[in-house]
């Protein structure tokens, strides 16, 4: 240590050596104003920097405390100065420091509870000896008390945001509906709409297309306090019919409850009857279907007293009414009753845009179900969905997708496990080979044309620009091809 005294120990030293008593008292002396000024230098620094610094000496006793210590842990200096460290606080890392002989850096202590400080600590050593230990720390409590509320405060956020996010799904009655195709968002739209009045509404689309979800969803968004019930008109026997619809009186018939029964219609009083698969309904209900919707009341089979409803009738079928009525087996006059309002649902294969959005939906639910952890799809599986025509729409994907959940062994779902109805694509794109498909040039050329479109499609989850770009072809000549190829979406 530097020092502005002329005088060095080393001197005093030799002084006391060769016994000259004048030269010893003037060396005390400078040797004493040397101890003086080194003690007020210190005092300044302790009190000048912004931690906590204590000393302690060789047998754990404080030899320094200074005025930000006594803030931080609230204990004078008159009351720690002389005494074992340990008696004050419980976990201590001076201590520690000084019997391992390491040195910290700005390391995190909790030196009491509610107290977080950054520590420097080092053993103080004299001629190899360790003779004591200092630490200098940085109350950071307050930063890690901001901290732990600034956690619990996201905590809540985001709690507060799941509730809002459950609120606005259960308010959305659409939100079962996946996909986001233009041809769903319009079926969305149109029923949304209808959804608000006591209208008929006519779902129209192939098996699995999604019909019974929209007639729940129509129900759950319209103002109707009453039940939701449907009837499968294509599994009813045409003689049970009558009495599955209106119901029938004590005694009707032969074989009927001695209690009588109250029919699908009347249990759907105040609420929505949907009649699935209208197109099999037998002709004899049909016009006594037609009669209850002009007159908007009923008799029970056997009974004589009306019974006035107030129900929405929701009809659905995949087959084609028109046609149907120009075969004459369906009736005209119903079919205008009930097509006040038409809402089409579009197969999968209209919609190739929604496989990815429909697979990665299906994965995440099956997952929770079936409790796998997959968070990858192979892009060849998702190739292999996008060529492949759907006969049964999103149940029959529903139903795949399950199947492959199940099957997983890691977290990717890959092709493995594909039914053999799938054509199994490897990729890269590089991988086809063309010599092993069937037909003419001119058929290999197309049906690799559409391969490949297809993979890249799939790998770029649809995005046209992005598949485009990595096809080295515009725009406009892939929305062509997809069209040409079967492969559009509307
Ligand atoms: N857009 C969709 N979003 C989410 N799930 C869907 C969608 N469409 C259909 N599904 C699901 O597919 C399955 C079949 O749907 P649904 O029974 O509504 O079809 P459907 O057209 O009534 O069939 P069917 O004519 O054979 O009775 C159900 O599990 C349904 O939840």
């Amino acid at each position: 240590m530097n020092s502005h005294c002329s005088l060095s120990i080393e001197e005093f030293r030799s002084y006391l050596e060769t016994d000259q008593s004048e030269k010893i008292i003037e060396s005390f002396q400078h040797l004493l104003t040397l101890y003086e000024l080194q003690q007020a230098r210190l005092e300044a620094l302790l009190d000048t920097v912004n931690e906590a610094i204590c000393i302690i000496d060789e047998s754990d006793k404080v030899v320094v405390w200074n005025h930000h210590a006594e803030l931080l842990y609230g204990i004078a200096t008159d009351e720690i100065i002389g005494r074992p460290i340990e008696g004050f606080f419980s976990n201590l890392m001076l201590t520690k420091v000084m019997k391992e002989r390491r040195t910290v850096h700005e390391e995190y202590h909790t030196p009491c509870p509610d107290t977080h400080v950054l520590i420097n600590a080092r053993p103080v050593k004299l001629s190899g000896q360790v003779i004591g230990g200092v630490c200098a720390e940085r109350d950071i409590t307050e930063v890690v008390q901001l901290n732990q509320k600034l956690s619990q405060t996201h905590q809540e956020v985001q709690t507060l945001k799941q509730e809002i996010d459950k609120i606005h799904s259960q308010s959305d009655s659409f939100s079962t509906v996946y996909g986001h195709s233009s041809a769903i968002r319009e079926a969305v739209s149109i029923a949304r709409r209808v959804a608000a009045t006591a209208v008929p509404v006519l779902l129209r689309g192939e098996s699995g297309t999604g019909k019974e979800l929209f007639a729940r969803a129509i129900h759950d968004a319209s103002q109707v306090t009453g039940p939701f019930i449907a009837i499968n008109c294509g599994a009813i026997s045409p003689s049970l019919f009558e009495s599955e619809l209106f119901g029938y009186q004590p005694g009707a018939f032969t074989g009927a409850d001695r209690k009588g029964k109250v029919g699908l219609l009347e249990q759907a009083n105040g609420g929505t009857l949907l009649l699935d698969e209208l197109g099999d309904m037998p002709k004899d209900m049909q016009v006594k279907l037609l009669r209850v919707l002009q007159d908007k009341s009923f008799y029970r089979v056997g009974g004589n007293k009306a019974i006035h409803i107030d129900v929405r009738i929701i009809a659905a079928t995949h087959r084609n009414l028109e046609e149907m009525i120009k075969n004459g087996e369906f009736r005209e006059d119903l079919y205008y009753r009930l097509n006040v309002v038409a809402v089409s649902l579009p197969s999968l294969r209209d919609r190739l845009d929604d496989i990815p959005e429909l697979v990665h939906k299906g994965v995440l639910h099956y997952g929770t179900i079936h409790n796998k952890k997959i968070s990858k799809v192979n892009p060849a599986l998702m190739a292999s969905f996008i060529q492949y025509p759907w006969p049964g729409n999103i149940r029959e994907l529903f139903n795949v997708l399950e199947r492959l959940v199940i099957l997983a062994d890691s977290d990717q779902l890959g092709i493995d496990n594909l039914p053999v109805t799938f054509c199994q694509l490897d990729f890269p794109v590089e991988s086809i080979d063309p010599c092993a498909m069937e037909g003419s040039l001119l058929e290999k050329t197309i049906s690799l044309e559409k391969e490949v479109i297809a993979k890249v499609l799939a790998e770029y989850h649809f995005n046209k620009a992005a598949a485009a770009k990595k096809l080295g072809i515009p725009r406009s000549t892939l929305y062509y091809k997809m069209q040409k190829l079967g492969l559009e979406c509307q």
